[in-house]
């Protein structure tokens, strides 16, 4: 008996500019995972897994730069903990896991919240649990712990997205040791992670012009978000909190109008909270931000940094290769190198599709 699934999950750009931590867009860039399981006649590297799985990728991840082995890949592992938590303690024998991933590791497109969220999917599916998207949703955030990418990944389209406030015992929970969480080759095989409490994300989606595309202009370097969160101070001035909220209240309004008005929109993705303090992990990051103006380049909405970078995200209606091929000369003259990709709002979020059932 065999069956077979398939999980496509949409890569993501998170902040928008104003809205650190808080704002994400789904992008229709997908991560897909074709999963078959045939206990009658397991692969030989899945009968050398410790938990059964055969893990192959093309695309990103297909030159040893993610790891194979089921206990140490970030989408297996998060299955792993979803699997544990409820119970199960392996994939099924024959478990064949064939990863395509186009999103780029490490750039700011979410590529981290895309394989979590599609390890929580792969694990419902295997463990049968029927978990709701809200409930996975719940699982990916007590692995990445802002809510943006993962819930613009999970949900699709644009979203604003907050975690609940948390009692003390949830709190020691969602914020403990992710190696108490994630397994790996250490972990007891008895060991049981906490199950994730209920109800943790709140978000809502709002409307988005179909006419605004987004540009990723991509650096050909890796920024890690630990490393891009570690810039960042601890406290910030009141007006800086002030500035982001209130251009925060303004774009997730703007983009959704019938007649996209470029002076808002473009003012409106302006940010103190994180892009200044990320301008010395991204070489001419000052120059593309400052420079690139509804003005200067006719169709152009807005700019900001994707994410924790270092992807450059330019909303925009008109000109696409211009605008993308001027910032990348930009980039150019700070001897980065960069490619770029023209991107729409993926408005459904993650899917799972069952291709045959034997
Ligand atoms: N498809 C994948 N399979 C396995 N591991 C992955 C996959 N995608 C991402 N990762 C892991 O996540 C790391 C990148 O995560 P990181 O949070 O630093 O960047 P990002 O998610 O691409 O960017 P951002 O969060 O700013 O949008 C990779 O180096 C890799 O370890
Ligand atoms: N909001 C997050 C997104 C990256 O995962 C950040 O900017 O650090």
């Amino acid at each position: 008996m065999a069956r077979e699934f398939t999980i496509k999950v949409p890569a993501s750009s998170a902040n928008i500019g104003p809205g650190f931590d808080v704002l994400g867009i789904g992008l229709n860039l997908y991560l897909s995972l074709s999963v078959s399981v045939n206990e009658s006649s397991p692969s030989e590297k899945s009968i050398n897994d410790p938990y059964n799985v055969d893990l192959s990728y093309t695309s990103e991840g297909n030159n040893d730069s993610v790891p194979l082995q089921s206990d140490l890949n970030l989408i297996t592992k998060t299955a792993l903990y979803v699997l544990h938590a409820n119970g199960v303690r392996s994939f099924p024998k024959g478990t064949k896991i064939k990863v395509n991933n186009p999103i780029p590791l490490g750039r700011g497109l979410g590529s981290s919240g895309s394989a979590i969220v599609a390890g929580v999917l792969l694990a419902n599916e295997i463990g049968g649990f029927g978990f709701d998207k809200n409930r996975c949703l719940d699982y990916c955030l007590m692995i990445e712990r802002h809510p943006d990418n993962i819930t613009a990944t999970m949900m699709g389209g644009f979203v604003g997205s907050f975690l609940r406030n948390l009692s003390n015992d949830e709190n020691d929970k969602v914020h403990q040791d992710l190696n108490l969480i994630l397994p790996s080759p250490q972990t007891s095989p008895d060991f049981i992670p906490s199950n994730a409490p209920l109800n943790l994300g709140t978000h809502v989606k709002y409307p988005w012009n179909p006419m605004i595309k987004c540009i990723a202009v991509i650096p050909q370097f890796e920024v890690k978000t630990e490393d891009s969160r570690n810039v960042l101070p601890n406290t910030y001035e009141k007006k800086d909190v002030v500035f982001n909220l209130q251009r925060l209240a303004v774009l997730t309004s703007a983009v959704g109008d019938l007649k996209p008005n470029p002076r808002v929109i473009y003012n409106s993705m302006q940010d103190s909270l994180h892009q200044p303090y990320r301008k010395v992990l991204i070489p001419g990051l000052t120059d593309v931000l400052s420079n690139f103006t509804p003005e200067s380049h006719d169709g152009l909405l807005g700019i900001c940094l994707s994410g924790a970078g270092p992807t450059i995200l330019c909303l925009a209606t008109k000109n696409f290769d211009k605008i993308a091929n001027d910032i990348i000369e930009q980039f150019k003259s700070h001897d980065v190198v960069c490619e770029w990709k023209l991107l729409e709002v993926a408005n459904e979020g993650a899917i799972v599709e069952h291709s045959s059932k034997l």
